[in-house]
């Protein structure tokens, strides 16, 4: 087996051979100093690493969640890996991800090191940057966008982007997952920059599956050379063998459009007297007095941030085009699909209090608790973004382990969603376990844990949670969600199967989407039609 074969490294040529020759001297004499030294004999428990690549061998690349959450039986609850030169921990207990992340915030609040996407792409959207004066700022800026007091203002543009997916699906019932995807970016296009997207052929929807193709192909581990060498970054691009730096330079300028395109738009708008309603404007035209380049900046630079932010870090494979909600509303239909009483149960709450003559909305939220069950559950059963990293600039002792800067610090958010001593038969997609009545204990709130930690938290809950109950309350309301049937006219039923991206979706599956009353289709356009 040749060394390329071994090791995933497609841009392997003479260059970075000769740099990782000369690496593999370096990290072999660092490697036996340390290994006797202090603090690294006090690494936490993991197994047994070789010279040189660590536990590249061993570390299971599918489905690492659950892998770690097997091990952690093993090795206990924080458990150490190294890649080459690089530290891994997973943390597999909630109560030590918030004792590390949220106790500890001031130390476990930065993100892992990625030369590749940080510094030579220079991709510097919040999710990407380090704790620090620059990112309060940016955190400051982005909370006038996203904050409690007002969500609620966004509420109407939610409820049109959600019937209008409805109504799309009602057309092309075979494209609903797709158009989970196009409904998102719908969205936070109109409420950032004011635009309509009309369909999913937009340039703009193009544009952002573009970024969150590059930014996964920038970030995927084992890829680039120069994330484990970093001083590969200064090589010249016109050198053979420097390919990566050339495709850094294209998806650079691929990555800038995506950031001033709609923000053109809207300062054109704004110019030729067209002022639509939107965050953009709003923030271009607080001041009296003219911005300074700085500021106009940092609002393009917010705007981007929160714009890309539902399309993450592809940490762990190749899957590109990852985004959080439409993968939570992907997983419920699959779920729906499975569990036909679950389905039935909340339709006829639904069915209940709407006699399936008017539609609800954000305003209603509270008169279906058991569609709120529905909700909790789906976002236990499969949580969206199902190992989240931080790491820290400095090295660090905790219970006695050392933890080094630089490590990957990575909380298992579905290990956490499938604790056996939290949620007993963890596997059962069950709302039930969040009923609240005479004798029912719920059991813990998820929504509480999944958006992540202390002072990296989800900015976004608050949007991405409407959005949920929206494209869930609607879709139940109009459709029967049943297997698809294949040729012999057997029922297929997709199996529950996740990909292994960092934005966890489930595999692509087919179902059929039947209309259950063409009156409440007329519902919705009506619906749809007063709101807008
Ligand atoms: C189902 C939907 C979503 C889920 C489950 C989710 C979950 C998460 C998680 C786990 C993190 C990392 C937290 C941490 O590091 O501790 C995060 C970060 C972030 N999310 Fe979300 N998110 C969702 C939707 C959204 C939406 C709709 C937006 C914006 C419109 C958004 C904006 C952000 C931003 C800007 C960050 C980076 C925060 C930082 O690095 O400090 N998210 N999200």
């Amino acid at each position: 087996m040749s060394l390329q074969e071994l090791i995933p490294l497609p841009h392997l040529t003479l260059l970075t051979l000769l740099a990782l020759l000369s690496a593999v001297f370096i990290l072999i004499a660092a490697g036996i100093s340390r290994s006797k030294r202090g603090n690294w004999a006090h690494l936490p428990p993991g197994p047994a690493a070789m010279p040189l690549v660590g536990n590249l061998f061993q570390l299971p690349w599918k489905d690492l969640p659950r892998s770690f959450a097997a091990q952690s039986h093993y090795y206990g609850p924080l458990y150490y890996m190294r890649i080459i030169n690089r530290h891994f921990v997973a943390i597999n207990s909630l109560e030590l991800a918030q004792a590390l992340f949220d106790k500890r915030g001031a130390t476990y609040s930065h993100r892992p090191r990625m030369v590749m996407a940080q510094e030579i792409i220079k991709r510097d959207t919040m999710l990407f940057m380090n704790y620090g004066p620059e990112f309060t700022k940016s955190r400051r800026l982005i909370s006038t966008f996203l904050n409690q007091k007002i969500a609620s203002k966004y509420w109407p543009a939610q409820e049109i982007e959600s019937l209008k997916f409805v109504l799309s699906v009602r057309r092309t019932p075979a494209d609903v997952l797709e158009l989970t995807r196009w409904t998102a970016t719908s969205l936070i296009i109109r409420l950032l920059y004011g635009i309509e997207v009309k369909d999913k052929e937009d340039p703009l929807v193009h544009l952002a599956e573009d970024f969150a193709r590059l930014t996964s192909e920038s970030t995927k581990p084992g890829k680039w050379l120069v994330d484990s060498f970093p001083s590969l970054r200064h090589v010249p691009a016109w050198l053979p063998g420097a390919g990566f730096k050339r495709w850094a330079k294209y998806a650079k300028a691929r990555m800038e459009e995506f950031s001033w395109l709609p923000y053109t738009i809207v300062k054109n708008n704004i110019a030729a007297g067209r002022i639509t309603a939107c965050w953009t404007a709003e923030k271009l035209l607080e001041k009296t007095e003219p911005l300074t380049a700085q500021e106009e900046k940092d609002i393009r630079h917010a705007a981007t941030s929160i714009y890309s932010a539902p399309y993450p870090i592809t940490f762990f494979t190749d899957a590109g085009g990852s985004d959080t909600t439409p993968a939570m509303i992907c997983t419920f239909i699959l779920l729906m699909l499975r569990n036909p009483s679950v389905q039935k149960k909340a339709q006829e709450e639904i069915d209940r209090v709407t006699g399936g003559t008017w539609v609800p909305g954000m305003q209603d939220c509270e008169m279906f608790p058991y569609v709120n069950c529905v909700i909790k559950e789906l976002f236990r059963f499969n949580p969206a973004v199902p190992l989240v990293p931080h790491s820290l600039q400095e090295d660090d002792f905790f219970e006695g382990y050392f933890i080094p800067k630089g490590t990957w610090v990575m909380a298992n958010m579905w290990g956490f969603m499938h604790d056996e001593t939290r949620y007993p038969d963890p596997d059962l997609f069950s709302p039930e376990r969040f009923e609240i009545g005479e004798g029912k204990q719920p059991q813990d709130d998820p929504l509480e844990i999944v958006f992540g930690f202390g002072r990296r938290s989800c900015p976004g809950y608050l949007l991405a949670l409407s959005s949920v109950y929206l494209n869930v309350i609607h879709l139940l309301f109009a459709f029967d969600i049943v297997p698809a049937k294949d040729a012999k006219g057997q029922e297929i039923i997709p199996p529950v199967e996740f990909g292994d991206a960092h934005v966890s979706h489930p595999k692509p599956f087919v179902c059929d989407i039947r209309e259950r009353d063409p009156e409440r289709i007329i519902w919705l356009e009506h619906a749809l039609q007063s709101l807008q």
